[in-house]
Order: C-alpha cells, then sequence, then structure tokens
C-alpha cells in the first residue's frame, strides 16, 4: 500500500516517555559540544550546573507518540528530513517524563515527492512544555492529484552581511555518535542504504545539523541562556556529508528575532543546508 493521503488528521495514542540527565549528556556530544560548553556537557564541574540545549526535545522518546505510522508505506531510503520547528513553553529540565500526543497535519503532493508534516505536542505536569513540527521529504512519492501545499521564500535574510557568524567542525564519525540518541536510520551509517537513497555515501542526520545550529544561536543571540531560547524553525536545503565545517550566519530582524542560515562545506563547496531559519528569542 502506497502512502494514504487521507491520514491527515490523524493523531497517535499519547504516550509517556522519560528522560534523564546521561541522555541530555549524550544529545550535547553527538551535536558536537565538549569542553567549552561544559553546562551542557558535565553534571559534576565545580559550581555549573547542568543545562540542557533548547534543541533536545528532537530527541526525547524519539519517534515515539509520532503519528507518522498512518500515513501508509515507502521506501524508507527515500525519505529525507525536510523542515524541524521546535517550540519550547519553558526550559527542559535536566530529567523528566511528558506525554507526547502526535498528529499528522498536512501532506502535500510535489508531483515528484510528497512531503508530510506532523506535529508532537508535549505535555509535563498538565502543562504544555513544547510542541515540535516536521516535515518528511518522501522523494518518488508524489503524484496523486493532492494539494501542492506550502512554496515560495520565508524568513529571507537580507543582502547585508550577517550580524553574526560562527563556524563549527562536524567530525567524520560525528553520526555514530548522535545516531546513539535515538535516530539509527541506517542512512547516516551504512553505505549500501546510502545508495539505495541516491547518496554516494552516508550523509549526516539534518537534526545533528540543526543542533550544531541551536548551539550557535543559543550562545550568540541569547547569552547561552536556554529560557531565552523560544521557537526555532528552518528547512534542510542540502545534505550535509559528516566531517564537513558549518558555518551559520545570523541577522536580527527586529526585538526577539534573528534569521539564519547554515552553511556546509568550504570555498566551491560552500552551499547552504538550512534555510528558511527563524529564531524567536527574549
Ligand atoms: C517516518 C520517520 C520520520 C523520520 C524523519 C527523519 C529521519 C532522518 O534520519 C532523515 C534525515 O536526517 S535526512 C538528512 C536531512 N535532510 C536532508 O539532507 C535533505 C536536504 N534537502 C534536499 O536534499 C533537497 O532540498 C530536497 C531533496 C528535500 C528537495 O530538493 P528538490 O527535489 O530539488 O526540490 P525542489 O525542486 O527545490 O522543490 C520541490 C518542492 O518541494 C518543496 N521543498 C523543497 N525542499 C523542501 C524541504 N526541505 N522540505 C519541505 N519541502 C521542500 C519546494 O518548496 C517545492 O515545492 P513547490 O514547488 O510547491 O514550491
Amino acid at each position: 500500500m502506497p502512502l494514504n493521503p487521507d491520514a491527515v488528521g490523524a493523531t497517535s495514542d499519547p504516550i509517556e516517555v522519560s528522560w534523564t540527565s546521561k541522555d541530555a549528556l549524550l544529545y550535547a556530544v553527538g551535536i558536537g559540544a565538549g569542553h567549552e560548553e561544559l553546562p551542557f556537557t558535565t553534571e559534576n564541574s565545580a559550581d555549573i550546573e547542568q543545562a540542557v540545549f533548547p534543541t533536545f526535545p528532537v530527541v526525547i522518546g524519539y519517534g515515539r507518540g509520532s503519528a507518522m505510522g498512518k500515513i501508509g508505506t515507502f521506501n524508507p531510503a527515500m525519505l529525507v528530513h525536510g523542515q524541524q520547528a521546535i517550540t519550547l513553553h519553558r526550559p527542559i529540565p535536566v530529567e523528566g517524563t511528558v506525554t507526547i500526543s502526535g498528529e499528522i497535519i498536512g501532506m502535500y503532493d510535489k508531483g515528484k515527492a510528497a512531503v508530510v508534516e506532523s506535529r508532537n505536542t508535549a505535555v509535563m505536569d498538565g502543562e504544555p512544555l513544547y510542541t515540535t513540527t516536521m516535515s518528511a521529504f518522501i522523494r518518488g512519492e508524489g503524484g496523486w492529484g493532492g494539494e501542492r501545499g506550502p512554496s515560495g521564500p520565508k524568513n529571507v535574510p537580507p543582502e547585508s552581511a550577517p550580524d553574526h557568524t560562527v563556524g563549527y567542525q562536524t567530525s567524520r564519525d560525528q553520526a555514530f555518535v548522535y545516531r546513539l540518541s535515538g535516530d539509527r536510520n541506517p542512512l547516516h551509517t551504512d553505505p549500501k542504504f546510502a545508495a539505495m537513497g541516491g547518496f554516494d555515501t552516508p550523509i549526516l542526520h539534518g537534526l545533528c545539523t540543526y543542533g550544531f545550529t541551536g548551539r550557535a544561536l543559543l550562545h550568540t543571540v541569547c547569552d547561552s541562556d536556554p529560557s531565552k531560547f523560544r521557537h526555532i524553525e528552518g528547512r534542510f536545503a542540502s545534505p550535509v556529508f559528516p566531517g564537513e565545517a558549518l558555518t551559520i550566519r545570523m541577522w536580527s530582524d527586529g526585538p526577539g528575532k534573528t534569521l539564519f542560515t547554515t552553511s556546509a562545506g568550504e570555498g566551491d563547496t560552500e552551499r547552504i543546508v538550512i534555510d528558511q531559519g527563524l529564531l524567536e528569542h527574549s
């Protein structure tokens, strides 16, 4: 059975998931943090309280609570992560339990591909903690005559030079650490599976690049304070190969708003890998 466009509105059964301090530390090293970010990478440094990166919700209970299981069948090697947004209602504690509910909120026919949007809402102690929205871009699954969905430019930065630029280096083996936070998709580690998806070598998890990007934004425009980081959104514009350098460029867009892009590679190979980036912060 192929994709089922009638799955829009399908919901998952709410499910309880928990995480520990160690999960937050593992996520931190998976997105490249280390000795310069001790609050996020240690729980026992003198006079430092452990903190959690605001992009951590994307791995809490990874995949559990999502309604994506209701969209029908497709070749998993043809799926790439398309877009991701995270809204934080309060900072994420070092450990905790949430109840996650998922819903399919859109299924768009792009002709050569299907774009499937889903939303997860997480509640802790009866109050919303965070909401995540993601889209999957499934190549070869369009063409059923459905709505084309959103298109056109969004969160376009000005032509002017960025207000801030941060560079990070991913490691050749970055995906092997990042996957331990939950996403074991072999697209990121197995050359044969990657080849089935049309890639010469495994590509980096989109959410790993997203985590590096969130670190840059947190430290540059939120004074490294997760409580100032309210909402982030962006679109995966091109694959990243493990070992590539990342450059995150930021433009202030008025009070509490920063537009951003993330690029990978250097010189001739540099290209934007996250576009339509927006951070809302205080
Ligand atoms: C069930 C379990 C769920 C688990 C989810 C996550 C699992 C993870 O392990 C998977 C990953 O991490 S994959 C890695 C991260 N993602 C990527 O690397 C994708 C990078 N992007 C691309 O390759 C292309 O932009 C590409 C291929 C996405 C699009 O490029 P093109 O084919 O050239 O498309 P284009 O002609 O530019 O546009 C066609 C229409 O699609 C819309 N669109 C483009 N990029 C999109 C994107 N990233 N997300 C959503 N929609 C997108 C365009 O707007 C266009 O629509 P329209 O014509 O209506 O304007």
